[in-house]
């Protein structure tokens, strides 16, 4: 029999009001008790006294049985999940920042208080893909998993390549549609996008990493000469997180744009949408397509959360937990486009390898291999000289189109 669910919710804007929607049009043995938020001025669309703006007020009621975490606030965020778990309520969050950035100290409670966090709409939104890496994928050798994790990077990038519109304006929508983070240099910069992937690796390859030890280059730089460069070759310019596994050891993940090719899945992956390939062993290869932002797509993968807690799931962390586990590794040859204007720069990246390099007025490139750690080093150089780095599919073993 399912428990009744008496729930104290963390936060009312676009996640925790599409949440609300949803379970307001349905019947489920579960009840808000009280809602959390910061700012008791703000107008609101429930009465008044289901609102606090203590914490308290939720997290000592024994009646509330279940916390859902839906604020934009990561110091907060893992302050209340963290006391909720210890003191026996269970959680669902969507905070994949504080979920990435907390995820040892986290399992760790979880295991010591037998309580149970789960966080299905802190990656892709309303893509089921935690559960998925979790439970269906538990006995399969994963190659890799990559795909579109940021909503609003994709939508900016939609916007600016197949509208024309400009990078800005296209940014603005999407802090106005409710997908940006509070601070969207999450968005723009890859932090989101590497937040969710440090998620998704736990749960794929049992590998716990801290976010600040995994490149992320995000479209914040990208001109519309790299989207002319990506026309003229069929090609489109994707955000995309990469897991890989390298070999029976080793897993490198990574952050960086890519051109992607007409043959690939996440070619259509356009606007808010997300998109995850799973490369398995068995399975072969696998695509998950949703909306990966918003107020409603969220809020029903936060309700899925909710409805499995009444059946007392928790995730079992089955791949972190063996003994032998893989190990996080930089050590990579990528195959790159640099757009740069600083020739240092170049000599600084140190190719490897280098296929092409191209000159005309403003516009210079470079296209070769270059190992990840020598990115990683000089990856603020990159960002203050405006350049723009892309990568090319290896997962499939093909390389950059410029380099045939
Ligand atoms: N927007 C999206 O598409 C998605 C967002 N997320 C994540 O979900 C979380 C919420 O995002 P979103 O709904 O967009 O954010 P919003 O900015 O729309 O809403 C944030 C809410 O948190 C409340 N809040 C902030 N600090 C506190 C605090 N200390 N105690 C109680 N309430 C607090 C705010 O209160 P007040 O109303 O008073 O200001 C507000 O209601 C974030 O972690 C985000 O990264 C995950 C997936 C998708
Ligand atoms: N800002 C995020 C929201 C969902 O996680 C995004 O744009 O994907």
């Amino acid at each position: 029999m399912s428990t009744k669910l008496n729930i104290g919710l963390f936060g009312f804007g676009v996640v925790g009001q599409g949440l609300y929607d949803i379970i307001r049009t349905k019947n489920l043995n579960l009840e808000i008790k009280k809602i959390a938020i910061k700012h008791p001025g703000k107008l609101r669309s429930l009465p008044s006294d289901i609102f606090t703006t203590d914490k308290n007020e939720i997290l000592n009621n024994p009646e509330i049985n279940t916390v859902v975490e839906l604020i934009n606030d990561t110091e907060a965020a893992f302050d209340i999940v963290s006391t909720a778990l210890a003191s026996g309520k269970n959680v669902v969050s969507a905070s994949k920042k504080m979920v990435a950035t907390y995820l040892d100290q986290l399992i760790d409670l979880q295991q010591q208080h037998g309580t149970s966090l789960l966080y299905e709409g802190s990656v892709c939104g309303s893509i089921p893909i935690i559960r998925n890496l979790e439970e269906y994928y538990d006995n399969e050798l994963l190659h890799s998993v990559s795909g579109i994790f940021n909503g609003s990077s994709n939508y900016i990038l939609s916007k600016v390549y197949l509208e024309s519109l400009d990078y800005d304006t296209a940014l603005k929508q999407a802090q106005d549609l409710g997908f940006a983070e509070t601070d969207p240099t999450l968005d723009v910069g890859g932090f989101d996008a590497k937040y969710k992937l440090v998620i998704a690796a736990a749960h794929a390859y049992g590998i716990v990493v801290k976010p600040e030890e995994i490149l992320n280059i995000g479209i914040q730089n990208v001109s519309t000469h790299d989207l002319q460069h990506a026309r003229e070759k069929k090609l489109k310019i994707k955000l995309v997180p990469v897991a890989k596994e390298l070999d029976a050891e080793n897993v490198t993940l990574f952050v960086l744009p890519k051109f992607v090719t007409e043959s690939e899945f996440l070619y259509n992956v356009e606007y808010e949408y997300n998109g995850v390939t799973v490369q398995a062993a068995f399975a072969d290869q696998q695509f998950f397509f949703g909306k990966g932002a918003g107020g409603h797509p969220t809020g029903s993968a936060v309700l899925s959360d909710i409805a499995a807690l009444r059946y007392g799931y928790q995730y079992e962390y089955k791949k972190a937990l063996q003994k032998k586990s893989l190990n996080f590794t930089n050590n990579v040859t990528l195959n790159i486009y640099l757009r740069y204007h600083d020739e240092q720069l170049v000599e600084l990246l140190n190719f490897e390898h280098i296929y092409e390099r191209f000159y005309s007025g403003d516009y210079k490139f470079i296209t070769g291999k270059i190992n990840l750690q020598n990115l990683i080093t000089h990856q603020q150089r990159i960002l203050d000289n405006k350049a723009f780095i892309a990568f090319a599919d290896q997962l499939t073993g093909v390389s950059l189109a410029t380099a045939e």
